[in-house]
């Protein structure tokens, strides 16, 4: 388990992260999602130990992160922009992670060499973008962490070598119970694989949701009546994030159980009544728009 406590981080007069709290079961996947210059790799790097929190605190496994070398060796963290020994190849980058991770596994190292089909010898610096990537990956998924740490890391990846990634973290998150964070522009590029979701504005976490219970708790109502009477009393029943007339049509996004819903309207009479699916985009729009924030602004 990841408990973030009341951690702010300030460089010179600027507020990066506000008083964030934040906790992330072992075995999920932790999407953060935010505009620019949210605080979200300022976060990340205060997570992996990297920065000193200004106030409050990270725990992983109980266990304080900052200056903990111990516990470091369990989290592995790829940053934005990758770093790598200056003409050193895959192989001798390799040995310097067998050192500093004790839980580096030679086998797998071996295995995922089969996956990511570059040549150990190469010089990291002398591949193309995405394989550096994908060495980064390589390299990380060897170390067997506990805690994987992503800022951004899908840009540069095509989408063969995006599923394959996905798939890795998906084995490790179902075989040994590995907890990723993931920060993102994209939605809908982390939809597929975060189970839990938090969008950061301005420093501070604006929203945070489990995915099933969101994807399972709102949807999209088109309904119309016959008279003005019978909308009104169906509306008092339902719980409604949003509304808009299109003519003679009603459309709702509602927040509740689908069968619960279905049998509000029906008893209602309507004299149109349909049920769609939401996007994730669309429900965070909504949920973002009671919130009070214009979801169109911060993501991208
Ligand atoms: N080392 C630093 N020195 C001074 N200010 C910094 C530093 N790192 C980040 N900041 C400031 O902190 C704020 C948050 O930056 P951060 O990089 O955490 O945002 P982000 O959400 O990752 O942005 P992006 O999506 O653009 O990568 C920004 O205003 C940035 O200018």
């Amino acid at each position: 388990m990841i408990h973030v406590e009341g951690v702010t981080k300030k460089f010179e007069k600027e507020t990066a992260v506000a008083t964030i709290e934040l906790s992330v079961k072992t075995g999920s996947i932790y999407g953060l999602l935010g505009s620019n210059g949210a605080g979200k790799t300022t976060l990340l790097k205060i997570l992996a130990g990297i920065y000193r929190p200004d106030h409050g605190n990270v725990h992983i496994e109980k266990q304080s992160i900052y200056e903990n070398v111990s516990l470091k060796q369990k989290v592995v963290f790829i940053p934005d922009s990758l770093y790598f020994f200056p003409q050193a190849t895959i192989h001798q980058m390799a040995d310097y992670y067998r050192s500093f991770y004790p839980g580096w596994n030679q086998e797998r190292y071996e295995t995922l060499q089969q996956v990511f089909n570059i040549d150990p010898h190469r010089k990291i610096q002398r591949l193309s973008k995405g394989m550096q990537r994908q060495v980064a990956f390589w390299l990380s998924l060897s170390c067997m962490p506990n805690v994987l740490i992503l800022d951004e890391p899908i840009d540069g990846l095509d989408p063969v070598m995006r599923q394959k990634i996905k798939n890795l973290l998906f084995q490790d998150v179902a075989e040994r119970d590995l907890t990723v964070i993931i920060s993102s522009h994209n939605l809908r590029e982390i939809e597929d694989i975060c189970d839990h979701v938090g969008i950061m504005h301005k420093g501070k976490l604006v929203i945070e949701k489990e995915l099933d219970d969101l994807k399972t708790d709102t949807h999209k109502i088109q309904v119309a009546f016959s008279s003005p009477e019978q909308e009104t009393s169906m509306l008092k029943q339902l719980n409604i994030l949003h509304q808009e007339k299109r003519g003679s049509v009603n459309l709702l996004i509602g927040k509740g159980q689908k069968q619960h819903i279905e049998e509000i309207v029906r008893s209602s009479q309507p004299l149109v009544f349909d049920m769609l699916p939401l996007t994730l985009e669309e429900i965070f729009i909504y949920e973002m728009g009671g919130v009070g924030y214009e979801i169109e602004n911060i993501l991208i």
